[in-house]
């Protein structure tokens, strides 16, 4: 008779797997250029990762092969031949390739964000309007909204005298880190950041890595491209090669 001995269920129970938060399939991207001539760029072919609460994978690859081109996919802004993007929306897996519009506009006002790499500036719309806009989507009180935007335009250094202001005139820093408020001040639980810190200095650079680091802690999951080496080290922990189908540790 097959013996049976009991063991505490703490020592070695495995723990339960955290499900993907974000779960990429066999993305296919190419451009058609109709106005000229139909010439078609392949830009990826079968690209597909997971991404789960509390981890930054970081997209690398040369100059052109399509790292920013596959974050505007995931955010749904591009459009893909092929595969499946899947993010965990309010506890359940919504695919996005193929979902309606309205799906998509859910899941980003809960969800996803996207820090782009270039703030885009609407006209006579003030920094701090630009920067409360994703809380108020989501019905947050317009005092509180207000009071977490300026405490966010103050950890970022954007002095108080500009946030009434149109960001059309803003340094390229400034405006990247009016974007960057904006990106983060909803705290989503899947991030997409393009080059955060480009146009940055060193010392705003680090606030920005400790922004990422905050927010790696409280459990989001990032997908971002950063070119500073710095940062990648700082925030990176695994990294995608775009271009190549799977993923290298
Ligand atoms: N809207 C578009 N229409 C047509 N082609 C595009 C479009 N956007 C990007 N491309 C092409 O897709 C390819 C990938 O561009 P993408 O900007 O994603 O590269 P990248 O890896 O982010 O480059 P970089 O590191 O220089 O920012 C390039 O050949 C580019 O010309």
């Amino acid at each position: 008779m097959e013996q049976c001995i009991a063991r505490p269920a703490t020592a070695t129970a495995p723990l339960p797997a955290r499900p993907p938060m974000l779960e990429v399939r066999g993305l296919d991207k190419h451009f058609i250029l109709h106005m000229q001539g139909g010439v078609r760029i392949p830009v990826f072919e079968g690209a597909g990762f997971e991404v789960r609460a509390g981890e930054c994978l970081t997209l690398a690859g040369p100059s052109g092969a399509g790292k920013s081109t596959l974050l505007r996919c995931l955010y749904g802004n591009y459009l893909v031949q092929r595969g499946s993007i899947r993010v965990r929306h309010r506890g359940e897996p919504v695919e996005l390739v193929g979902a309606p519009a309205r799906r998509v506009l859910d899941v980003r006002r809960a969800t996803l964000g996207h820090v782009s790499q270039f703030l885009r500036v609407i006209p006579r719309v003030a920094s701090i309007d630009l920067v409360m806009e994703p809380l108020l989507a989501r019905g947050v009180a317009a005092d509180e909204a207000r009071a977490r935007a300026e405490a966010l335009l103050a950890r970022l250094n954007i002095p108080p005298a500009l946030w009434a202001l149109a960001p059309a005139t803003f340094s390229g820093g400034e405006q990247q880190r009016v974007n960057i408020a904006r990106g983060f001040i909803a705290e989503y639980p899947v991030m997409l950041l393009d080059e955060p810190t480009a146009s940055l200095d060193a010392d705003n650079r680090s606030i920005v890595i400790q922004l990422i680091q905050d927010a790696l802690a409280r459990g989001a999951a990032i997908v971002g491209i950063f070119h500073d080496e710095e940062v990648r080290a700082a925030v990176g922990q695994r990294s995608y090669a775009v271009g190549h189908t799977e993923a290298a540790a």
